[in-house]
């Protein structure tokens, strides 16, 4: 039977910001396990697969009920491969087993809050418009660009910006959005032909701030536990 929706979580072995950042314990569970745990709640038919180059990950992935099907070739696995790349891997793995699915979806562990309601929302609206080719979750775009500028000794292009742009007050300035990282979803034979999450007619599905956090380097880390903590304090 053709279920809606293959899952991918990347998770290699060989961060650097973070040492092994893919397994370290957030909030009682490894990082890359908050995904799987959003994603197996989804209303939507679908498998989740976690692709990684190492065999403890796949260990530990099992231990939680999270299927890693195969190991991710080392040229798949360098700081330089791609997420497409990563991708089609897993829906070529897919398809000499026969498998069938109308979307593929990118889950990168170092988006733990994101909700299941939003995932199902998510696609949700990509099933009602049927000429999007797939969603991407955005989160607003903080600082606007007009406070920034190329790097530069002077900071002559945002001084001219802000000159330009100051009388107007921050909650007249036009609304930015920006790829949060929570999840990347495409139609299944669009992704095969544009090897891309980011072919047009995507959707923007915005998440909020605390959904939107990504961690990349240590500080992210720390704030992320504290916002585990706040939750634990209020739940
Ligand atoms: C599907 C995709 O493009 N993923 C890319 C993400 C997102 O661009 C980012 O998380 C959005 O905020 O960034 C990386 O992790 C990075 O910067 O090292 C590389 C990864 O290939």
């Amino acid at each position: 039977m053709r279920k809606k929706i293959l899952w991918i979580i990347p998770a290699r072995s060989g961060s650097k910001s973070i040492v092994d950042k893919n397994i370290k314990d957030l909030g009682g569970y490894p990082l890359m396990i908050h995904r799987f745990l959003a994603a197996k709640n989804s209303a939507f038919t679908h498998d989740i697969w976690l692709s990684t180059d190492s065999e403890i990950y796949k260990v530990i992935a099992k231990e939680y009920g999270l299927e890693a099907p195969f190991l991710r070739p080392e040229e798949l696995s360098t700081d330089h491969a791609s997420s497409s790349d990563v991708v089609l891997h897993a829906m070529q793995f897919a398809k000499e087993r026969g498998l069938e699915y109308d979307l593929v979806g990118l889950l990168e562990p170092t988006s733990p809050f994101i909700k299941v309601a939003d995932i199902d929302s998510a696609i949700d609206e990509l099933e009602q418009d049927l000429e999007a080719h797939g969603v991407v979750a955005v989160k607003e775009q903080r600082p606007a660009t007009i406070f920034v500028q190329k790097e530069a000794k002077y900071l002559d292009e945002f001084c001219s910006n802000i000159n330009e742009y100051q009388r107007l007050g921050r909650q007249n300035f036009v609304k930015e959005i920006t790829p949060s990282g929570g999840f990347y979803i495409c139609r299944w034979e669009k992704f095969l032909t544009e090897h891309t999450f980011y072919a047009n007619k995507t959707i923007a599905y915005e998440v909020d701030e605390i959904s939107g956090l990504e961690i990349d380097e240590p500080l992210d880390w720390e704030f992320a536990e504290f916002i585990i903590e706040r939750k634990k304090r209020y739940e």
